[in-house]
């Protein structure tokens, strides 16, 4: 049998502007197939377009490449940084403030119980994933540090490693660029830390564009934040779900206890290859967006109708929701 290679073309381009005009739920499917399938980008009947091989320029173990399959729409500039930048020295902090345990040089602290890091927040398994526990009010994790008597090889050292998941960063349909994972995540895994410029509260709010901004948590001071817009790494185009796949931890590891500054970002449950990675910017954030309609897509979506009054059926059942979230944290 011959095979006209023209009309093979015709129909990878037919397939590619349907699947180009189809509705987020199906693409997302057609996505997962393909995934499974090993198909690889501008391969037959694949509709991906990489405008950017590598946005972090090698900074990261993956290369973070850039997909937009919807318009002609390109990236707005930033400085790629997978550590936070302190231009004003608000992290410079005493080295005997840091915490540290005892444990010895040849032993993983998570197998023991005597260490004091592990004790003090949620712990890691031995595959360095999370295991959470509903009791820590502060979903905070205190890793070793570098006066701990452990090695670099503890078990109790995994977001200071830095992100090992390969993702990719994509155009959506409806919100702007989104994250989505190249690797099924297993539940617990680390993904990345959420980087930018280091900014007093004060600096963060008025005038700025604080759509990009995470407010870390400080238990004993002013709080600090992270303004990813002007610098951040691929953590600053995750978008927000009503039903997310991956949550934020505060993970201190170089700084004294009561400071969670590193907002660090993990796996909620399996996240399949191919997937949008989502966390949930909780009700502050929505309060303080009147005018953003979520577009998360969930059936039981908490922020799709216009919030002119904080008052309704909507606000209500956000505010339960968010008291719950709140609780089981
Ligand atoms: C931290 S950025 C996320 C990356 C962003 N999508 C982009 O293109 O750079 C936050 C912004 O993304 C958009 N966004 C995130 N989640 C959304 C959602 N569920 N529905 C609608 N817009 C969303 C909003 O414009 C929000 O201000």
């Amino acid at each position: 049998m011959s095979i006209d290679m023209d009309q093979l073309d015709a129909m990878g381009e037919s397939f590619a502007q349907l699947a180009t005009n189809a509705p987020q739920q199906v693409k997302d499917r057609i996505a997962k197939y393909r995934y499974y399938c090993g198909l690889q980008h501008n391969s037959f009947f694949s509709f991906s377009n990489v405008i950017i091989e590598d946005l972090s320029n090698g900074c990261e173990r993956f290369p973070v490449r850039v997909i937009n399959d919807m318009d002609k729409t390109h990236l707005s500039a930033f400085k790629y940084a997978n550590r936070v930048i302190d231009e004003h020295g608000l992290l410079n902090l005493p080295e005997d403030e840091l915490a540290k345990c005892s444990c010895s040089s040849n032993i993983s602290c998570i197998e023991t119980d005597s260490c004091d890091c592990c004790a003090s927040g949620n712990r890691y398994n031995s595959k360095g994933y999370l295991i959470a526990d509903p009791q820590n009010e502060f979903s905070s994790i205190m890793e070793c540090t570098k006066l701990c008597g452990c090695s670099m090889l503890c078990g109790n050292r995994v977001a200071q490693k830095g992100a090992t998941f390969p993702i990719e960063i994509f155009r959506t349909t409806a919100k702007g660029w989104g994250v989505r994972s190249r690797a099924g995540i297993p539940l617990g895994a680390f993904i990345g830390e959420y980087t930018g410029l280091v900014l007093p509260e004060s600096l963060a709010n008025g005038d700025r564009d604080d759509s990009y901004v995470f407010e870390t948590k400080w238990l004993d001071d002013q709080p600090i934040c992270i303004d990813g817009k002007p610098a951040g790494n691929f953590t600053r185009f995750i978008n927000h779900s009503c039903n997310p796949n991956a949550k934020v931890f505060n993970v201190n590891w170089d700084h004294k206890k009561s400071q969670l500054y590193h907002v660090c970002i993990y796996a909620d449950r399996f996240i399949v290859k191919g997937e949008e990675i989502t966390i949930n910017y909780g009700s502050l954030w929505w309060k303080s967006k009147n005018e953003v309609i979520c577009k998360c897509d969930y059936e039981n979506c908490l922020y799709r109708e216009v919030r002119t009054e904080q008052t309704g059926q909507s606000q209500e059942r956000a505010e339960a929701q968010t008291d719950l979230t709140e609780q089981s944290q």
